[in-house]
C-alpha cells in the first residue's frame, strides 16, 4: 500500500518543527523565557504551516465528503493552538481566564475531536473494507458465494474430508430452459427467480454446507458429511420446491437438472469432484432434463 505524500506532509512538518524546537532548546540551554520563546516559534510555525496545508487540501481536493478526517485535523490544529497558548501563558502574557481558554479548553476540545474523528475514520474504513471483501466473494444478484469464494471454501472442506475420511456431496444444478423464462416473462422476472432460488437453497442447508452461484442459472452446493442418499434427498427436495415455485407464478414447467458427485478417495482436488458432477449433469441435460444423476 502506498501512502501519498500529501497525507504524510502535515505529520512531517509537525515532526520537523518540533525537532527543531527540541534541538534549539537543548543547544541554547537558556533561561526559561528564552527556551519558551524558541519552542513557541517552532510550534507556532508548524501549526501555521499545518493549517495552510489543510486549507489548501480542502480547496483543491474538495474534502467536503471526508468530514471525519477534517474533524481529526481540526482536533490536531486545536491541540497545537493549546500548546501555543500554554507557552504564551508561561511567559505571563495571559491572565488566568485566557490561559484556561487558550490552553486547557482548546486542548480538551482538540483531543476530543481527534478521538472522535479517528474513531469514525477507523470504523468507516473497516466497514468499507468489509463491504469490499463481501463484494469480492459474493454474487451481486443472489448474495450467495461466487465461484472464486466457493472454490476456496470447498477446497478446505475437501482437505478436511481427506483427513477425517468424512464423505461429502457436490450437487450441481442448472435450471432447465431458463432462457424461455427470460423471453416469456422478462429479464426482471428471471432475476427474481434466480434470487428466490438462491434464497431457498441458502435456507435449506446446514451451516456447514456451502452454497454458491456457479454462474448464470447454475448453482452448486457442497453438503458436508453427506453420503449419496443425503445428496439425492436434498436434490429431490429442491426439484419439488422449484415445481411449486413455478406453479405459483404460472410457469408450470420450471424444472431443474441435477448432477451429484460423492467424495471419492482417489480425488486429488475439489475440481475432480466438480468434474464428475458436471459429467453427471451433462448426461441429464442431454437425456431428458428435469432429472438427477449421480456420478
Ligand atoms: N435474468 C437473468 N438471466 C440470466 C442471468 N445470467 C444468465 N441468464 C440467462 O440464463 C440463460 C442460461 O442459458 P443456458 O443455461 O445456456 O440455457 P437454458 O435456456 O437454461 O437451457 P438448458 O440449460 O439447456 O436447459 C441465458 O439465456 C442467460 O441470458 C441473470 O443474472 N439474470
Amino acid at each position: 500500500m502506498t501512502i501519498p505524500f500529501a497525507k504524510l506532509f502535515p505529520a512531517l512538518v509537525i515532526s520537523i518543527f518540533t525537532l527543531i524546537g527540541i534541538i534549539l532548546t537543548a543547544w541554547l540551554a537558556q533561561p526559561v523565557e528564552e527556551v519558551s520563546i524558541t519552542r513557541f516559534f517552532a510550534q507556532a510555525i508548524s501549526a501555521v504551516v499545518l493549517w495552510v496545508w489543510i486549507c489548501l487540501l480542502s480547496v483543491v481536493r474538495g474534502w467536503k465528503k471526508r468530514n471525519y478526517e477534517r474533524l481529526f485535523m481540526l482536533g490536531v490544529g486545536l491541540f497545537y493552538f493549546s500548546l501555543v497558548g500554554g507557552f504564551l501563558s508561561e511567559l505571563y502574557l495571559f491572565d488566568t481566564y485566557l490561559t484556561v481558554f487558550c490552553r486547557d479548553i482548546t486542548q480538551a476540545v482538540g483531543l476530543a475531536l481527534m478521538a472522535y474523528g479517528s474513531f469514525h475514520c477507523v470504523s468507516r474504513n473497516l466497514a468499507e473494507r468489509a463491504k469490499l471483501e463481501r463484494m469480492a466473494s459474493h454474487d451481486d444478484l443472489t448474495h450467495i458465494l461466487n465461484r472464486r469464494a466457493f472454490m476456496i471454501s470447498a477446497q478446505k472442506q475437501f482437505e478436511r474430508a481427506k483427513t477425517d475420511h468424512s464423505p461429502y456431496c457436490l450437487v450441481l444444478m442448472d435450471v432447465d430452459d431458463f432462457k424461455r423464462i427470460n423471453d416469456q416473462y422478462g429479464h426482471k422476472a428471471g432475476d427474481e427467480t434466480l434470487s428466490a432460488f438462491a434464497n431457498y437453497l441458502k435456507n435449506s442447508v446446514r451451516q456447514s454446507d456451502i452454497v454458491c452461484r456457479w454462474g448464470g442459472d447454475e448453482f452448486v452446493v457442497l453438503l458436508a458429511n453427506a453420503n449419496e442418499q443425503v445428496g439425492e434427498e436434498f436434490a429431490k427436495r429442491i426439484q419439488a420446491m422449484l415445481k411449486v415455485y413455478g406453479g405459483d407464478r404460472g410457469c408450470q414447467a420450471l424444472t431443474i437438472s441435477i448432477g451429484i458427485s460423492v467424495y471419492h478417495h482417489d480425488d486429488i482436488s475439489v475440481e475432480d469432484a466438480l468434474h464428475r458432477a458436471d459429467e453427471a449433469m451433462f448426461t441429464v441435460k442431454h437425456d431428458h432434463k428435469n432429472a438427477i444423476s449421480v456420478n
